[in-house]
């Protein structure tokens, strides 16, 4: 195979791509493009987890269960459907051969969270069911559970139990800190009991808890010998599994209508003095002897709620993921359409594809390149993150560096799950406009994507919260010594490098394009963002420094230091990060046409991050004239339009099969007319409406 690494040449043969289906409109544009786009989507996807998704779609896709809702389902029908897609899942054998022992983890959780990727794609909700009530549940138990837990990992994976995660209170969400259920310890029964105190404790929100869930796993302040320790996390029993009732002790019930997700049975509860065994406590960071002894081996009691949470990262990795497909999907829909939708005529009086538009290029393209760019990065970062989940397991020797090595992945989770989030949002709604009126209709997909996505930039940390740690561990690291030479190459201390001569990168930077090759070149970008990110850390601290200074508060001075200045470091942090590791992928491709497309959408995507801060440049002085900003301009828009012809194509190299893209405006054989018409005429469109008598009442008063 011409373009890609040794690994990739060995397993291509693996997985086959199938041909696409004829159509005129797109293949005047697929024909245009330099490189071949099933090479591509191999080394987009990769081949081993390209045939792990292509076998999840096929076994549903000739499932008539995983098809589309009916367009008349109610929530609870959808939520009904969902239950049964989740218990066929299980039933179809993905899953069988699973290892439940910690030597195969990283093997084994990049297995199911590409098996989930997959999912996601065809139902979300699905997605979530699963992870939430399986994976979720079974990856905590490892990580926080000890060897008196192992049955339920076993029972949640033979489908016996399931799982839900109970975190959120009706009056704390963000701050955990503060959620106030109770679980005290009773010597005497050696149980715990579990209350609510009040109704601002209730949990609420939680996935699968409403209808279904028969085990949650539970935050709740520890309490023994009329001392509290803390948040812990406790397997809490629900539901009795034969009859779906709740046990005594218990208020569980169904939030109801949400704006999205309608799959979903979030939940609420309350408890009244319900008793838990002792055992049910997920012991590896702290115990309860018998005889109500805390025996922890952490000495400050916030780094177990640290350990607990940073434990439930792998949700907000898979959020990533998942980000990056719906990116993929709707861009796919919104170039096809482009292709082909033609308004307005040329001056020879021929109709002209929107897709030649350059206004509508630069509405779709930078998102079309963040597709790729988003991909690249949580490929790399998944297999980073669970080397990380492994040493930080299994290391005993180098604790500091071990430290070192998990605040840091944990620092990049909480910008870069905000940065995909937010791109994937914004990219919905243009991908929606994009398609205009077309594109508000259901059977295009798109606003049910966007409604399933919303929620994700608040769950799993809110966006805008998560973006503070990042912020926090980013003015640790400039404040602490540079690491030693020999580790600066190494993962997440690489990431900071930049920091070592920040002085001299302020007070001596310039930068001095005088045309497009000048910007579309990887040492401006990376100028341009260390200098920013630099220029932003000490802007940040200043700021800091002298709210301190002024208050003696360092939470007011940390809050009153967010806008202009923190928030932007951490987003431009997570940009850092992606942009560094797009560009190191495009040299990995030895396809000469490859490679000249992903450079092309690796500088697209550059220039149009780095334009968003184009202020702050100016402000700080790297900028000077109009001459930068323009020539950056002009390169976006160039880029766009080399981009053009190979648009369609860099769009099926993303594109999962027509059962998934699942859009009338998005298939591979075009057909858009004839979809969209019988979208328009289903059984009972042409039907004098039941409640006509009305409408005749009325209009005869
Ligand atoms: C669809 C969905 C599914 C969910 N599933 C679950 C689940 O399974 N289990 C579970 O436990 N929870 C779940 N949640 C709850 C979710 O985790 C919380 O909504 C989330 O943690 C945010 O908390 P909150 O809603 O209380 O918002 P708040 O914390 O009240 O935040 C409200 C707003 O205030 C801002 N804000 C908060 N603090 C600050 C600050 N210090 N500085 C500046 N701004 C701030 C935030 O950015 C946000 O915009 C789910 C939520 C949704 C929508």
């Amino acid at each position: 195979m011409e373009g890609g690494s040794n690994m990739e040449v060995k397993s291509v043969h693996l997985v086959q791509v199938a041909d696409l289906p004829a159509c005129a409109a797109l293949d005047k544009y697929r024909k245009q493009a330099a490189f071949d786009w099933k090479q591509l989507r191999i080394f987009v996807e990769q081949p081993l987890d390209l045939k792990i998704k292509m076998n999840v779609w096929t076994k549903l896709a000739s499932d008539p269960l995983f098809g589309k809702y009916s367009e008349a389902s109610s929530t609870d029908e959808q939520k009904r459907v969902t239950c049964h897609q989740l218990v066929r899942f299980a039933s179809t054998g993905i899953y069988d051969n699973l290892d439940t022992t910690f030597l195969l983890f990283s093997s084994q959780t990049k297995f199911i969270m590409c098996v989930n990727e997959a999912t996601a794609m065809v139902n979300p909700c699905l997605s979530v069911k699963i992870a939430l009530g399986i994976s979720l549940f079974a990856n905590v138990i490892l990580g926080l559970g000890t060897e008196r837990h192992l049955h339920f990992y076993r029972d949640v994976w033979d489908a016996k139990i399931l799982s839900c995660l109970a975190i959120t209170e009706l009056a704390h969400g963000s701050d955990t800190k503060r959620m106030r259920t109770v679980a005290e310890y009773d010597p005497a029964h050696q149980q715990f009991v579990i209350n609510t105190p009040d109704v601002g404790a209730a949990k609420c929100w939680v996935g699968n808890l409403g209808k279904q869930c028969t085990h949650a796993l539970l935050f709740a302040q520890l309490i023994a010998q009329n001392t509290n320790h803390g948040l812990h996390l406790f397997v809490v029993p629900i539901r009795d599994p034969k009859t779906l009732l709740p046990y005594p002790g218990i208020t569980v019930g169904d939030i109801g209508e949400k704006a999205g997700l309608h799959g979903i049975d979030n939940g609420f509860i309350m408890f009244h003095k319900y008793r838990i065994p002792r055992e049910n406590l997920l012991n590896r960071t702290g115990d309860i002897t018998p005889e109500g002894e805390y025996e922890t081996s952490f000495s400050d009691p916030q780094r177990i709620l640290g350990a607990a949470l940073e434990n439930l990262s792998c949700g907000r990795v898979a959020i990533m993921q998942e980000s990056s497909n719906t990116l993929a999907k709707a861009t796919v829909i919104a170039v096809r359409y482009a292709a082909q939708r033609t308004q307005f005529t040329d001056q020879q009086g021929i109709e002209t594809p929107l897709i030649e538009y350059q206004l509508h290029q630069w509405r779709l393209f930078p998102y079309v390149a963040a597709a790729y760019a988003l991909k690249f990065f949580i490929q790399q970062f998944t297999d980073k993150y669970l080397d990380c989940v492994v040493v930080s397991k299994t290391d005993t020797s180098g604790f500091r560096d071990v430290q070192m090595m998990v605040s840091g992945v944990h620092a990049i989770v909480c910008c870069t799950k905000p940065l995909f989030t937010w791109i994937c949002r914004n990219a919905l709604q243009e991908c929606r406009e994009a398609c205009g009126g077309h594109g508000f209709l259901k059977s295009a997909g798109l606003s049910e994507m966007r409604a399933n996505h919303d929620a994700k930039v608040t769950y799993e940390g809110d966006n805008n919260v998560l973006l503070q740690t990042t912020s926090q561990w980013l003015l640790r690291q400039a404040a602490a010594p540079p690491p030693p030479p020999a580790d600066e190459h190494l993962f997440p201390a690489s990431t900071v490098r930049f920091m070592a001569h920040a002085d001299a990168k302020l007070n001596n930077a310039t930068v001095n394009p005088s045309a497009l090759a000048d910007v579309c070149n990887p040492t401006f970008i990376v100028d341009c963002y260390e200098w920013l990110l630099c220029w932003l850390l000490r802007e940040t601290r200043t700021k800091r420094d002298q709210c301190q200074r002024l208050l003696n508060d360092p939470i007011a001075a940390k809050s009153l230091t967010q806008v202009y200045a923190a928030h932007t470091l951490a987003i431009v942090f997570a940009e850092y990060n992606v942009v560094s590791c797009f560009w190191s992928r495009c040299q990995q491709s030895s396809d000469a046409a490859q490679r000249a497309l992903l450079e092309n959408l690796f500088y697209l995507f550059a220039l149009w991050s780095l334009h968003k801060h184009v202020s702050v440049f100016y402000q700080g002085g790297l900028f000077r004239g109009g001459q930068v900003a323009s020539l950056m301009e002009s390169a976006i828009l160039e880029l766009c339009r080399r981009l053009k012809a190979s648009a369609v194509a860099a769009v099926d190299a993303l594109a999962p099969p027509d059962f998934v893209v699942n859009s009338v405006l998005g298939c591979a054989d075009g057909k858009l007319y004839e979809r969209l018409i019988e979208s328009m005429t289903k059984p009972g469109s042409t039907d004098r409406p039941t409640w006509w008598k009305e409408m005749v009442l009325k209009a005869n008063l």
